[in-house]
């Protein structure tokens, strides 16, 4: 029988647990933890992402500030924001939704967040300490994923994982925890030759591709699992995966949905990361 991975069903139990140690914390007196989301200009798929995030903080109950900018802002502008909010000891974590107008440079941006605060993990200083084994902020929908692997006690070690996508918020940084889990790593992209021949061999086949249900049951071995990050609307304008659901259903051994799988998981690692922050500084001054 396949597995179904619900990320849904974790994400509300986690994103629970942290509730109960914000209420803790609230009787204790303490600060409450601050998450800043950056959005520049009117993407509608970010305002989704953005509006999700927002409603796991308030269901939490973290502080959460939802920083609308305009899409014509100056980088300059852009980086003295980020700094003020580098400053405010009242801030946790601070997100810039990606991608950026294109008269922004990414590197510079994430270079200025305060790798403390860098709750989404992109800061080179935290991807260096990823690419090492020394993890500390992890990018978030890795995570999410290797989260909801560990639950369902899906072993990694020595396994054969194949992920499709080498995108700096996905692909890349989930060959160093599928590393870090002791399973062997391959990547695939537009390039890769053959790609069947590739995924054929995946015990965990992990599909983040940007394209609306490619991976089709012939990609797939009898029995893997197989996880979909995609976020694609098809033609009716419907939520669907990287992953042909039904079609590669009746021939894993467990699957992600879309939605329902790593989205919410992705959200409630970000809550989880700016939790961790403000357990470092939350209680410090009542001390
Ligand atoms: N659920 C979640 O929390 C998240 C979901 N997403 C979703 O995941 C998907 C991937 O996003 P993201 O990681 O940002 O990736 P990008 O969109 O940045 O890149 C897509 C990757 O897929 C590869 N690719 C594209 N077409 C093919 C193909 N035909 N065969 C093999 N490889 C291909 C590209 O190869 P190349 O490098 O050669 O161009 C690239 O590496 C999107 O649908 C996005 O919306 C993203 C982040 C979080
Ligand atoms: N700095 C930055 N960090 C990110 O983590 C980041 C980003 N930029 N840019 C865009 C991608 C995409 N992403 C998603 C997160 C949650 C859902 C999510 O909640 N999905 C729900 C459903 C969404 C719905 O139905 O509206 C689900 O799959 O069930 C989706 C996508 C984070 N990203």
């Amino acid at each position: 029988m396949t597995v179904i991975l619900d990320g849904k069903a974790l994400a509300n139990k986690m994103q629970e647990d942290l509730a109960n140690e914000v209420t803790e914390w609230k009787n204790k007196g303490y600060r409450i933890p601050t998450l800043v989301v950056i959005l520049i200009g009117e993407d509608s798929a970010s305002k989704v992402y953005v509006k999700n995030k927002e409603k796991s903080a308030q269901k939490i109950g973290f502080n959460s500030i939802v920083r609308r900018l305009d899409i014509t802002i100056k980088e300059e502008d852009l980086l003295s924001i980020i700094e003020s909010y580098n400053q405010d000891d009242s801030v946790d974590g601070i997100l810039v939704q990606l991608p950026l107008p294109k008269h922004i440079d990414e590197e510079k941006v994430l270079l200025a967040i305060d790798p403390r605060k860098d709750v989404d993990g992109f800061h080179p200083l935290n991807v260096g300490k990823l690419f090492v084994g020394d993890p500390d902020m992890h990018p978030c929908t890795p995570y999410g994923i290797i989260t909801l692997l560990k639950e369902h006690n899906i072993q990694l070690a020595g396994k054969k994982v194949v992920i499709i996508g080498r995108s700096n918020i996905v692909g890349k940084p989930l060959i160093h925890m599928m590393l870090n889990e002791d399973a062997t790593v391959t990547i695939a992209h537009s390039k890769t030759k053959n790609l069947k021949n590739e995924t054929l061999t995946a015990d965990v086949l992990v599909a983040a591709i940007g394209q609306a249900e490619f991976i089709t049951s012939d990609y797939v071995k009898e029995g893997a699992v197989v996880v979909d990050v995609g976020m694609n609307r098809n033609s009716e304008g419907k939520l669907v995966g990287d992953v042909d659901y039904q079609d590669v259903l009746p021939k894993v051994s467990a699957i992600t949905p879309v939605p329902g799988g790593v989205g919410p998981m992705t959200i409630t690692m970000l809550m989880e990361q700016t939790m961790n922050q403000g357990r470092k500084y939350c209680g410090e001054e009542k001390e």
